[in-house]
């Protein structure tokens, strides 16, 4: 699939802002952002939902439209109002009896761990039961993509647990997977690749290990005892500042550097350095001011 400068307003909203995207078949691809990135608007587009206002997207080779009639796409969007009184086996054979070569349906409900449910009503289910429904709903067709769209939101840590089992095992068959998400843990405990996305536009795209080494650099973090956060931002290697409460903390790239100005000044109390977590790479990408001063106390 691919986009090529996909752009997707919502009157003064730019949701998707000039989108570059190639994802090859059998990868499993995160889209990672915070709230309002542009991740739902991105899978609109993707399925044929919206048009994109300037630029093209193509799903096999062709219109998202025609893709999904063959029945090469299979779903997951965030909540949708159940069908009334239908079971969960029936909602699954009326959605799988819509595609060519659907899996057999004990084998969809098997694979979302929701065979205990089969008989149940759609509209008496919990919202994680709902969503793991939702998810049998997609891959009920057996098709070549399945896309999530925040996929675990309601799950509790099991439910979600069982859920990633699910989504790899439907991965390992050489199906591709696009799945959203706000949590950077689950972008690189279980994409091949994350493609960060930020006001419309995408950041990143590499993986977790990537991601990690082009932001890099380490953090420092010390005590501020009093004295304020001014200058910081100028010391030598410093990218971003952050403080919280009486600390603050640095993303520098060249910590020797950012140390040594430091000591300097006598600013050492508490004195700690530590690589940039993923969770830092994300803060740093995705921040619309990166090197002002953040406080979050
Ligand atoms: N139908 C719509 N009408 C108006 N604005 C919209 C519409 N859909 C999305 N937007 C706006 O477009 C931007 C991107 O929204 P989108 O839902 O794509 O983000 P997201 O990354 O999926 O967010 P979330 O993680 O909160 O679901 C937001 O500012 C949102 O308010």
């Amino acid at each position: 699939m691919s986009f090529t400068g996909a752009v997707k307003s919502f009157g003064d909203v730019r949701a998707v802002a000039g989108v570059n995207l190639e994802i090859a078949r059998g990868e499993t691809v995160a889209l990672l952002g915070r709230n309002g990135a542009g991740k739902s608007t991105t899978i609109s587009l993707l399925l044929g939902l919206n048009e994109p206002d300037e630029g093209s997207v193509a799903l096999f080779g062709g219109p998202p439209e025609t893709a999904v009639r063959a029945g090469k796409v299979g779903a997951m969007l965030q909540e949708t109002r159940p069908v009334p009184r239908v079971t969960v086996q029936e909602l699954i054979s009326f959605v799988a009896g819509r595609y060519p070569a659907p899996l057999p349906v004990p084998d969809a409900l098997e694979l979302a761990g929701i065979a205990e449910l089969a008989g149940r009503r759609v509209d008496r289910l919990s919202g994680g039961q709902g969503q793991r429904v939702r998810f049998a709903m997609a891959l009920a067709g057996n098709p070549a993509l399945i896309v999530l769209d925040e996929p675990t939101a309601a799950l509790d840590v099991e439910a979600r647990h069982a859920f990633w089992e699910s989504m790899r095992a439907y991965a390992r068959r050489g199906h591709t997977v696009l799945f959203s998400t706000h949590y950077l843990e689950e972008a690189d405990a279980h994409a091949d690749r994350i493609v960060v996305i930020d006001h419309g536009r995408i950041v990143a795209d590499g993986t977790g290990e990537q991601l990690k080494r082009s932001v890099g650099g380490n953090l420092v973090s010390f005590d501020l005892a009093g004295r304020g956060t001014e200058g910081l931002t100028l010391l030598p290697g410093v990218v971003s500042v952050e403080v919280r409460g009486d600390r603050a903390r640095l993303r520098t790239d060249d910590s020797d550097a950012t140390v040594i100005a430091l000591a300097e000044q006598g600013a050492i109390r508490g004195l700690e350095v530590v690589p940039a977590s993923l969770d830092e790479a994300f803060m740093a990408l995705t921040s619309s001011a990166p090197s002002d001063v953040l406080e979050t106390v």
